[in-house]
């Protein structure tokens, strides 16, 4: 992948932090010739034997990612500069703050709201998973809104998101099928309906404004977490539809093979309302009139 090898400072003002990642920072900055508004992440470089930053190869595999996306629903990359002790990803600007901070803001949202997000969060992800890239990190802070009075949203981060062919590797590498014991047959790589489990647990927060199997320590939630142990709570759920509950059941599926695809959730009722009548009618009048 070609750096660029002319200073980030040449080409760009940098302003305000605006977010924070692995090993990284976020700021605002401004195009010197253009004036045009970009984010820049600074990832520092992990030097020599330290713990400290990101390995190259994860910086490379971030960036080789993004490059293979486009799509209104997920951040694009514009350029990459290299200096010695960091990277630089000069990213296309969201600036209407987490998802996360306008749900709490907000409590919960109503259902016709957290629909339309979940639609764009299905719609990016669609993107991603058509090009067999899983994003792993999908959680409201990952989600950003476009600006502050629009509901667009972005995904961000792909830190963590892997393109599925390395996990064929990682099979290729469990050795021949028939002498492996059956714990290694049944460990379930990392698959794309790793990230619909988390399109589940996102759908539940802006329904209710609570998480679904949050404990009140990380081993009580991941007990919850295999024991599917997850209700609708009166209080929280009684205003909410069976056709919502009926999307997240369908998430909360421990086999993954079982659980929605990203496919299977565009097409369900709480997110593809079923077009009524009315809409019928009005199209195929306005198909007489053309004929
Ligand atoms: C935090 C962030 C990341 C990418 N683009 N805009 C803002």
């Amino acid at each position: 992948s070609v750096f660029k090898l002319e200073s980030f400072e040449d080409n760009y003002e940098a302003g305000d932090d605006i977010g924070s990642g692995h090993f990284a920072v976020v700021r605002r900055c401004t195009h010197r010739k253009t004036g045009q508004a970009f984010a820049a992440k600074f990832i520092r470089k992990r030097r020599g034997g330290g713990r400290k930053g990101a390995k190259m190869e994860e910086i490379v595999k971030e960036i080789n990612i993004l490059r293979c996306i486009d799509h209104p629903n997920v951040i694009s990359l514009h350029e990459v500069y290299d200096t010695k002790m960091e990277v630089i990803l000069v990213l296309e600007l969201v600036s209407g703050g987490e998802l996360f901070e306008y749900i709490s803001e907000k409590e919960a949202l109503s259902e016709e709201e957290a629909s339309s997000f979940i639609k764009q969060i299905l719609e990016g992800v669609k993107h991603l998973h058509d090009n067999k890239i899983v994003h792993l990190d999908l959680k409201p802070e990952n989600i950003m809104l476009l600006n502050h009075n629009s509901t667009n949203i972005k995904l961000i981060d792909f830190g963590l998101a892997r393109r599925l062919t390395d996990q064929e590797d990682m099979r290729a590498m469990m050795g021949t099928a028939e002498f492996i014991a059956p714990e290694v047959v049944s460990y379930e790589p990392l698959s794309l309906a790793t990230d619909m489990w988390s399109i589940g647990v996102i759908t539940y927060i802006l329904l209710s404004g609570s998480s679904p199997f949050l404990g009140d320590s990380q081993q009580e939630t991941y007990h919850n977490i295999t024991a599917l142990n997850y209700e609708f709570d009166h209080d929280l759920f009684h205003n909410t539809s069976e056709l919502a509950q009926d999307f997240i059941d369908k998430l909360f599926i421990r086999n993954p093979r079982k659980r929605s695809t990203v496919h299977d959730c565009l097409n369900h009722p709480w997110i593809k309302p079923v077009e009524d009548k009315e809409a019928i009618a009005r199209r195929s009048a306005m198909i007489n009139i053309d004929n």
